[in-house]
This record gives C-alpha cells, structure tokens and sequence, in this order.
C-alpha cells in the first residue's frame, strides 16, 4: 500500500480562493493589502521562490512591492530598505529572503523590521508572542504543515510528533504551534546533536523532516501509517529539488507530502493569509 498525498498545491489553491474574496472586501473599504520582498543576492532558488510569491500575490489581488539588491550590499544599505518598507504605506506586510549573504547580521535586519508588518511571523516580538500564547502572524512553514494535516483529517491531539531540524524558520516554531492547547500534540525536537534519530522517528505518529538533509528520513525508521512531512530542500548535481525523506517511505508512510508540491505552495499560501490577515486588522 502507498501513501495519501498530503496535496499542497491543491490546498494551497483553496486558500487562495478563500483569500480572493476577503482581499476584494478589502478593497471595498478602501484597503489594497501590498506584500513587499527585499531579496538580496543572486542565488536561483531564493529568486525563484520570490518570483512565485509574487505570482501568488497577482492571483488573489495583493499588489506586489520588490526590493532588489545585490549580492555585495552592506548592512546599512539593507537597513535602508527595511525602513523604507516600514514607511511606505502601499506595503501593509513584507519579508525579508532568507537566508542573508555571509557577513549581515540578519537578527538586527529582522528586528528592524515594523512587527505589525511582519509577514513571516520571525520578527522577535512576534516569536516572543507566539511563546507568551498571544495573537500573532504564524510562521509561514510550521503554519502551512498544520494547516495541510488538518485539511487532510490527520489526527495531530495527542500524537507523538517528530520534528527534525531546529531552524529559525521551520524547526524552533514548530514544536510551538504544535503544543498550543489547541493542537496538543507531543514534540520531540531532534537536530544533528540527537544519538539515536531513527529510535525517535520510529516512534512518531507525525515527522515534521526540516533538516536540509537529503534522504535523511529512511523506509525502515517509519512507522507504518506515519504522516511524513517532507520540508527540506537540498539540490542535487543536476538542480533538482531532493527533500528530507527518502521516497521509499511512500511504501511505509499513511501520508507524505510530496517535495516539491507538498508544503512549499503552503509556505507561500500562508504568507498572504499573514498579509491579508493584518491588513484586515487594520480596518478592525
Ligand atoms: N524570509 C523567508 N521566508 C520564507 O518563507 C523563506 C525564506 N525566507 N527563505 C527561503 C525559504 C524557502 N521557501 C520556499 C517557499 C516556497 C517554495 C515552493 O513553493 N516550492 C515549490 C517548488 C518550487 C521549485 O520548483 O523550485 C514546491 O515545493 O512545490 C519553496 C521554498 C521559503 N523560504
């Protein structure tokens, strides 16, 4: 027995649609939600995922702000458009690519940022919400793994989850969002200190793979019927995308979420429920 597709792309889609319509009462108010990116450098695969926020964006009618700077720019110049963002009225939310070229000190570029137009939700204040329990934009990933669990009926009260990986953007929050009263799921957070990483993955209900670590998540370190979200991104020689998991678990796992089509559409799909939420608290 294979599989059931945890379906990204088509739950990404139905976002969207829901989205569409609360972005057009928007604009009845007199409201036009604007995303910003500042994406700094050349790398391929940061202006590619760039290039699809903004495709999402014109999809439900979020204007599009993009800031451009090269792989060579300062601290200062980087600030310079942060504050610029934070006083330019047509960007009610915005991100800022990671990650940042060798040498920025990307906590104070995210620090800098206006909390209330935080689009990912990494801003400190914001994180520091999340922790204290208190209303504030979700990281996009963990957000996007939740919602694709519950929109496909997967049982996350009570299960024993496994999150692999301890990034700023997908590791750290997770097991947060997870151990909120309303999911209530168990967490194991594991990263490249854990002895034994296939005697937890054996025991989980649910893996959150975010290592970046290709084919980390074997067949045989699987329970049978596990949901297994795969959320890493390596490239192999040829440019392909490889995630965290290996696809012989597709023959053991109850779901998987495919890599690409899995939770990189609802990465982006949530981005602009961050986007659309603010600006509706803005109106009240
Ligand atoms: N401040 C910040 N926020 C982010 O959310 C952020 C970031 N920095 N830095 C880089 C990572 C990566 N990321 C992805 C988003 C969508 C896809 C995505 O849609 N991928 C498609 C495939 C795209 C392709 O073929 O390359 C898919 O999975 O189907 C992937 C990766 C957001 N990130």
């Amino acid at each position: 027995m294979t599989a059931q597709i945890l379906d990204g792309k088509a739950t990404a889609a139905a976002i969207k649609s829901d989205l569409t319509a609360r972005v057009a009462a928007l604009k009845e108010k007199g409201v036009t939600p604007g995303l910003g990116t500042i994406l700094v450098g050349d790398d391929p695969g940061s202006q590619k995922y760039v290039v699809g926020k903004h495709r999402d964006c014109a999809q439900v009618g979020i204007a599009s702000i993009q800031r451009e700077l090269p792989a060579t720019a300062t601290q200062e110049e980087i600030e310079a458009v942060v504050r610029e963002l934070n006083e330019d009225p047509a960007c009610t939310g915005y991100i800022v690519q990671l990650p940042l070229p060798r040498g920025i000190d990307e906590n104070r570029i995210l620090e800098l940022m206006d909390p209330a137009k935080d689009a990912d939700g990494l801003h400190p204040m914001n994180l520091g919400r999340l922790v204290l329990n208190e209303p504030a934009p979700l990281p996009c990933t963990p957000n996007g793994v939740l919602t694709l669990l519950r929109q496909h009926g997967v049982e996350i009260k009570g299960a024993e989850v496994v999150v692999v990986g301890r990034g700023v953007t997908i590791g750290r929050p997770m097991p947060l969002l997870l151990t909120r009263r309303s999911e209530n799921a168990t967490v194991t957070q594991c990263h490249t200190g854990t002895r034994d990483l296939a005697s937890h993955l054996r025991r989980a209900d649910i893996i959150v793979a975010a290592a970046g670590s290709a084919h980390l998540v074997r067949p045989e370190d699987v329970k049978p019927g596990a949901a297994v979200l795969d959320v890493g991104v390596s490239r192999n020689a040829e440019g392909k995308i490889v995630g965290d998991v290996h696809p012989g678990v597709a023959e053991v796992a109850g779901w998987i979420s495919p890599n690409p089509g899995g939770v990189g559409p609802m990465t982006r799909a949530q981005l602009l429920v961050n986007v659309v939420e603010a600006a509706e608290r803005s109106v009240g």
